[in-house]
């Protein structure tokens, strides 16, 4: 309708993987629910994120493991094509940037989809700049549940912008590897990226800032990751600043602040520098939020800005992950419910055990703390680090074993506030530690565990049997 206010129970802004599950879920429960996207039902990770970068990187390694059959198999001849990818990505997992199945997955449980730009208009009032031009006013009689995910930060760097570089998005689109990349940064996105288009067989040159890879991860870590680079003939420049970007037919050139290397010439530039949030376009004063750019820190309980307002996803500032948006929402939709619908109320968010994974190779897993942050936090702590090469399993691998296992214990209560799991597998093998710290479960016990030989996980055992 183009006037009036139409009055549903949930207004859903933004249907991201936590808003689409817990709009998704509440119109399950038979609520009257409204869920407003101005893009893709299904938000980044299905387009543009998880799930097509992880296609890429699947068959990256898959690469990597036929290169590694000279060294314990025979001989192989590996050629890489990335249109195979490139299908995939398609064909599988955006359909073609197309949200139709997704889009129906919310109507097919009675939802009505809006498509466009909602803002808060008022308290539990939502106006949405409809995509084909009109508008409409949706109110909420129970709640409004902001989802507005982010977009990709581009750096103010000269030049940069109106260049055709690529940021995520154009990279998850690409039909071709390029011949060469240039990358500007080195979080998550930079460097799944940077060792996915080397495997094959871009020459990636990965610029950035400071003197490491993920910074966030344990410093061993990082480490390792530049040798590991290193080795796969990827060049990274650290402690270097993109001063300036030009862009012809040639492809790009980057203007350097290293004295050593003043320019990189690329075929293709991707920027991978961080996310912004649109927290600012959604108008949060109309609710009567005292808007800072800051999130309040009431958002860090039951995710409420204040009465009936919600926010969830990569906005709330609690990790950028989709497994976040999903257990955010979660615990939104309990509080909607409420305790008297089975399966409500469903606690507050705990921030001690969030776990992630950098899906380089090796895989990257971390939990809870680092050593760095429990000692900044004051905590009196015990760390063990175990090269896996050292473990059975990882002497059997052989080719490609690089990695290590890293606990840090709270010398007090006596339970790993923190660990790290690097090497091939390295994700999975994170969900034991994620457990231990997640449930506080003690060393002492952790230590009687049996740890199945020989597994990747065994390591554990003797990490946990060199804490000091
Ligand atoms: C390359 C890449 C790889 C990644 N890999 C992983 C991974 O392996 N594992 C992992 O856990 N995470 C990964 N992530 C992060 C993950 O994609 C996000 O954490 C995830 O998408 C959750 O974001 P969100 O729920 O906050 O919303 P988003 O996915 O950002 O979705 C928000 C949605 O809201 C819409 N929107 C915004 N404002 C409005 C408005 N005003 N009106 C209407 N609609 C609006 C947007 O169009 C968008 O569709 C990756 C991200 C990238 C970029
Ligand atoms: N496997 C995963 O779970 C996964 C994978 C990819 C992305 N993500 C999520 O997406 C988020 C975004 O990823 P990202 O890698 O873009 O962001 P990021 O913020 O994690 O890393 C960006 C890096 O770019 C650097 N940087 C910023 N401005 C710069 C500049 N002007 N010049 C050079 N370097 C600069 C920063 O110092 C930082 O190290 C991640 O934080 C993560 O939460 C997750």
């Amino acid at each position: 309708m183009d006037s009036g206010i139409e009055t549903v129970d949930v207004i859903v802004v933004g249907m991201g993987p936590g808003g689409e599950a817990v709009a998704g879920e509440l119109a399950d429960a038979g609520l009257k629910v409204v869920g407003v996207e101005a893009r893709l039902v299904g938000g980044e990770c299905p387009y543009y994120g998880c799930i097509p970068s992880k296609m890429m990187i699947r068959a990256a390694n898959v690469l990597a493991e036929a290169r590694r059959i000279q060294e314990l198999a025979g001989s192989v001849s590996v050629v890489p094509d990335f249109s195979l990818v490139a299908r995939r990505i398609r064909a599988e997992a955006t359909d073609d940037w197309d949200d139709t199945v997704a889009a129906k997955r919310f109507t097919d449980k009675g939802g009505l989809l809006v498509r466009g730009t909602g803002r808060l208009s008022g308290p539990r009032q939502v106006t949405v700049r409809r995509s084909d031009g009109g508008e409409s006013i949706f109110a909420a009689r129970r709640a409004v549940v902001l989802n507005p995910g982010t977009n990709p930060a581009v750096p103010p760097v000269p030049g940069l912008t109106g260049t055709p570089f690529w940021t995520n998005r154009e990279a998850m689109a690409t039909t071709a590897a390029p011949a060469s990349l240039a990358i500007i940064g080195g979080g998550p996105i930079g460097a799944e990226l940077a060792q996915m288009f080397a495997r094959f067989g871009t020459h990636v040159t990965v610029v950035v800032r400071g003197p490491v890879l993920l910074p966030r991860e344990e410093p061993e870590a990082s480490a390792l990751l530049a040798e590991v680079f290193d080795s796969e003939g990827i060049r990274v420049l650290f402690n270097t600043n993109v001063t300036g970007v030009r862009h012809s037919d040639a492809g790009f050139s980057l203007e350097l602040s290293d004295p050593g290397t003043p320019e990189l010439v690329a075929e293709r530039l991707l920027v991978a520098t961080g996310r912004a949030t649109t927290l600012d376009a959604l108008k949060l004063e109309q609710a009567g939020i005292d808007w800072d750019g800051k999130i309040p820190p009431a958002v860090d309980g039951q995710l409420q800005l204040t009465d009936g307002l919600y926010l969830i996803g990569d906005a709330v500032g609690a990790g950028a992950f989709t497994h976040m948006s999903m257990y955010q929402a979660n615990i939104v939709a309990g509080h909607i419910l409420g305790p008297g619908i089975v399966g409500g109320d469903r606690g507050t968010t705990a921030s001690h055990a969030v776990p992630r994974v950098t899906f380089t190779d090796p895989e990257i897993g971390s939990v809870g703390l680092s050593e760095h942050q429990a000692r900044a936090a004051g905590l009196e702590i015990r760390v063990g680090i175990t090269l896996l090469a050292d473990s059975t399993r990882g002497w059997i691998h052989k080719a490609g074993n690089q990695g290590f296992i890293k606990v840090v214990e709270d010398a007090g209560s006596g339970v790993l506030v923190g660990a790290s799991s690097v090497g091939p597998c390295g994700g999975e093998v994170l969900s034991l530690l994620a457990l231990a710290v997640h449930a506080r479960v003690p060393v002492s016990t952790l230590k009687t565990m049996i740890y199945a030989y020989p597994t990747f996980h065994r390591a554990i055992e003797s990490d946990l049997a060199s804490l000091h």
